[in-house]
């Protein structure tokens, strides 16, 4: 694959949370400058403060020199000024998963930046077409499906829509490939490759253990002896968010029907306030 990288010098990240930090980062490691958006000067504090930890986590492992951290860090600047995006050569959205907020939002970067400049998007089961209709470059939007946490993991999932050209698409892989990521290449139908499938593997999951098959370590043990993945469905869901997975799920129901249909127990949990690890309990409880 190849895509024109020379092109790319100055890249835009908008929405400052778990995965737009973690893209400013792997974007800034690899050279590129970095302008980080979110609304409110809080949440970029709080986006930038993610990036110093992960930074100081990969150097105090040995993965990563203190001289290459502060280099990376010093490429990344902050704001809350969508006009800051304005000389980007690429954009990548990471803005909460909302169709409408992701379509306002393409909109404005499409009326911002140069009519050369690629749009990405992060998201994980909206259609890129959709919100790619937003603009007037639907040629040069892509879905750049990077897997949390964006740091850690290799895989950068690249998302063809409808009128995505062949060129850009090419760029998705050759820009990820360029943040040290591997990438394999979906059509732009619900779920794309992973969430179709990692989803209702999920909700499986969730049944098993409300319809009493197994405990819930048991079912996470089978799963990750028995298949080799690193975590099981439920331990897993806890990582993603309940509310994350059952609005992903659906999602996938209202496009692809009643083989989504979310686990009841999973809808129960995300009523009580039991989100997983980020509020402190879910399948399991979290200190
Ligand atoms: N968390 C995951 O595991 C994961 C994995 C892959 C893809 N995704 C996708 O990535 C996207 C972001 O998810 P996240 O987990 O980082 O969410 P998050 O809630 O951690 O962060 C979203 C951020 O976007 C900000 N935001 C909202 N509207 C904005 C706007 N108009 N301009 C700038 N910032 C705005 C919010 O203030 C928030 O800080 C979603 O589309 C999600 O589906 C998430």
């Amino acid at each position: 694959m190849h895509g024109d990288l020379d092109a790319i010098e100055r890249v835009g990240v908008v929405g400052a949370g778990t995965m737009g930090s973690g893209i400013a980062q792997v974007a800034a490691t690899a050279g590129y400058d970095v302008v980080l958006r979110d609304i409110d000067p809080d949440l970029v504090e709080e986006g930038l403060d993610r990036i110093d930890d992960s930074l100081g986590r990969l150097v105090n492992r040995g993965d990563m020199t203190e001289a290459d951290a502060e280099a990376a860090r010093d490429r990344i600047d902050g704001t809350t000024d969508l006009d800051d995006l304005g000389s980007c050569d690429i954009g990548i959205e990471a803005v909460v998963e909302d169709i409408e907020i992701k379509q306002d939002l393409f909109s404005s970067l499409d009326d911002l930046v140069d009519e050369d400049t690629y749009l990405a998007t992060n998201t994980s089961t909206l259609s890129i077409t959709s919100i790619a209709s937003a603009t007037d470059r639907s040629e040069r939007v892509v879905g750049l499906h990077f897997m949390n946490p964006v740091p850690i993991m290799d895989g950068v999932e690249v998302v063809v829509g409808e009128k995505t050209s062949e060129a850009t698409a090419e760029l998705a892989h050759t820009f990820a490939e360029d943040l040290g990521k591997e990438t394999w290449e979906a059509d732009d139908k619900p779920g794309f490759v992973t969430n179709r499938i990692l989803i209702p593997w999920i909700n499986e999951g969730i049944r098993a253990f409300d319809e009493g098959v197994a405990s819930k370590e048991d079912i996470d043990r089978g799963m990750t002896l028995g298949t080799n993945v690193p975590m099981g469905p439920l331990e897993l869901a806890d990582h993603i968010g309940l509310d994350v997975a059952l609005h992903a799920s659906e999602t996938l129901h209202e496009e692809l029907g009643d083989r989504y249909t979310p686990a009841y127990l999973l809808k129960r949990k995300v009523a009580a306030g039991d989100l997983g690890k980020k509020t402190g309990e879910g399948f399991y409880e979290y200190d």
